[in-house]
Formats: structure tokens, C-alpha cells, sequence
């Protein structure tokens, strides 16, 4: 395992043992972060068929309890985070990048700023069906749409160009993923947001991510141990050939895929319980 760059945190290098067993002493006030796609789930042509990882519900449901709290931090709506997660108890669902959440299986409540956005996300999932060329994928999701080239991705550039027209005209912000354009709300929420506000009462805390906008969470990590030295942060990349140089130039640890996310969460089970 290579070693971890702390920054501002223990004065030596640490590996994943290491911060583990770092964490153990201070894990009932630790929270543990996940992104979903790409990092707790491997990547498919089909957004709806995606799964989690083998081995990564069971990691899960035995760090839980564990732990101050365990959540979820995705692009996806609440409502598809907990047809994977609902049946674990103790998981907090953020989804479409904080603008919904659930707790510990509460109703789900969206940001009030976003929903009037809704008839123009209806408008533009229409339109992007009516004019983006076969081999694209445009999934409504409510308060926002992404818009797909996985399958031809020669029609990136047109995608890429059409979708940031739209968000112009629109007034919309736009989020690049893997082989995704995705148009939002011009609401001031995101990734960082969330986890700033989330690891406020927290005395450490993980973040697994794989994408561009899991960048700003592990800001926001940094941010909060800059300014507490006692807080134990770790971010943590999950490899892809497409944003993984960009993740992991940002994290601390590097894991292999999702599948070895799965091994790597059941080993620290072992550290925390
Ligand atoms: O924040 P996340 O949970 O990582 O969600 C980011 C996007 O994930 C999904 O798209 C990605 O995964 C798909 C399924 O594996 C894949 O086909 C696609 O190419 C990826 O970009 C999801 O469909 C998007 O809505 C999310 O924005």
C-alpha cells in the first residue's frame, strides 16, 4: 500500500493500516463518505443497471454501527440510492449533489431553492432527446439531466457543446463526469458543501470518490483539517482511465476499482469493530 500524504495532518507518512488504526480510537465521532458510481458501484453503459460492488453492502452494514454516521454523497436522486441502501440502517443518502437528502431513513427533503427548476429539467431532457444524434443517453433526474456519450464517445465534443448552449440559455450550471454532461439548478450546493456542513461536530472523516466532482469534497476535508489540527481526514481515489490522474492527484490513497473497494472496507471493518 503506498503511503498516505496527510498534508497538514500526522507529521509522517501513513499507510491505509496505519490511518485505520489511527481512526479506531476517535471512530464513534468519524463519518465515512462515499460517492456511489465508479466508486462504490463499477461503471456500465446502463446507468439503471448498475450494483454495488461485491462485498461492499456487507463492509458497510458492519462499519456502520461503527462509526458516527456512514453516508452516501452521489449525483443519482435519493429515491435510486436507497433501492441500494435503504435496508442498511444508519446510512444518510445525499443525492443530486446535496440538492435531496434522507437521514437514516427519513423522508427525503430537497433543497426548496431547486424545485422551481423542475419544468425547465422536463423542457430540457425533451429537447435533448428530440435533437442529441443516436448513441447518446439523456436521464432525467428531476432536478437535473445528464446527458451521456459512454456508448459513442466520438459524440462528446457535440454533447459537450450542446449541453453548455442549453445551460446558457437556460441559466443552468453544468457538472463534467466521466463520459457525462450534466446541466443543474444555478443552486449554490454541491459535493464540498455537503461534506463541510456534514464533518462540522465530526473528529475525522473518509471520503471514496472516483469523479471530478469529488474533488470538492476532499477540499472541503482538507479545509476542515486546516482548521483543527485534531481532525483526522483521509481522501481516498478509486482508479478509472477517464478522471482517475485528476482524483487521485487530489487524494491521499489510491484504491484499484470498486471490487477492491469491497476488500479494502472489510479489512477495516476489522480495525473499527
Ligand atoms: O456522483 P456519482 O454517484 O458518482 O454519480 C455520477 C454520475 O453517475 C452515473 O453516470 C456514470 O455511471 C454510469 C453507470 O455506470 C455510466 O454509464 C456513466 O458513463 C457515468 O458517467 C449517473 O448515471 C449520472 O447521473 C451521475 O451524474
Amino acid at each position: 500500500m503506498p503511503p498516505l500524504n496527510l498534508g497538514n495532518q500526522p507529521q509522517i507518512p501513513l499507510n491505509a493500516d496505519q490511518a485505520w488504526r489511527a481512526t479506531a480510537p476517535r471512530a464513534a465521532e468519524t463519518v465515512l463518505f462515499f460517492d456511489f458510481d465508479g466508486t462504490l458501484a463499477p461503471v456500465d453503459d446502463d446507468p439503471t443497471a448498475v450494483q454495488p460492488a461485491p462485498k461492499v453492502l456487507a463492509a458497510i452494514q458492519a462499519l456502520a454501527p461503527a462509526v458516527q454516521r456512514v453516508a452516501i454523497v452521489s449525483a443519482r436522486p435519493v429515491d435510486f440510492l436507497r433501492d441500494h441502501f435503504g435496508g442498511l440502517p444508519g446510512v444518510d443518502l445525499y443525492g443530486l449533489y446535496g440538492l435531496e437528502h434522507s437521514h437514516s431513513g427519513g423522508e427525503t427533503v430537497t433543497e426548496p431553492a431547486a424545485l422551481p427548476w423542475v419544468p425547465t429539467m422536463v423542457e430540457l431532457a425533451d429537447l435533448a432527446r428530440a435533437e442529441l444524434p443516436a448513441g447518446t443517453l439523456t436521464e432525467y433526474k428531476r432536478l437535473s439531466v445528464a446527458l451521456h456519450y459512454r456508448t459513442a464517445p466520438e459524440l462528446g465534443p457535440a454533447v459537450e457543446r450542446w449541453g453548455r448552449e442549453q445551460a446558457e440559455r437556460l441559466g443552468l450550471r453544468v457538472q463534467a463526469g466521466r463520459m457525462v454532461l450534466e446541466l443543474k439548478p444555478p443552486v449554490d450546493q454541491d459535493k464540498g458543501r455537503v461534506i463541510g456542513e456534514a464533518v462540522k461536530s465530526a473528529a475525522g472523516a473518509w471520503y471514496f470518490g472516483d469523479d471530478v466532482s469529488d474533488i470538492k469534497a476532499f477540499a472541503a476535508l482538507r479545509a476542515r483539517a486546516a482548521a483543527d489540527p485534531d481532525f483526522f481526514g483521509v481522501c481516498v481515489a478509486v482508479a478509472n482511465p477517464e478522471t482517475g490522474q485528476e482524483v487521485a492527484e487530489a487524494a491521499d490513497l489510491t484504491i484499484d476499482s470498486p471490487a477492491a473497494l469491497g476488500d479494502f472496507l472489510t479489512t477495516a471493518a476489522h480495525h473499527l469493530t
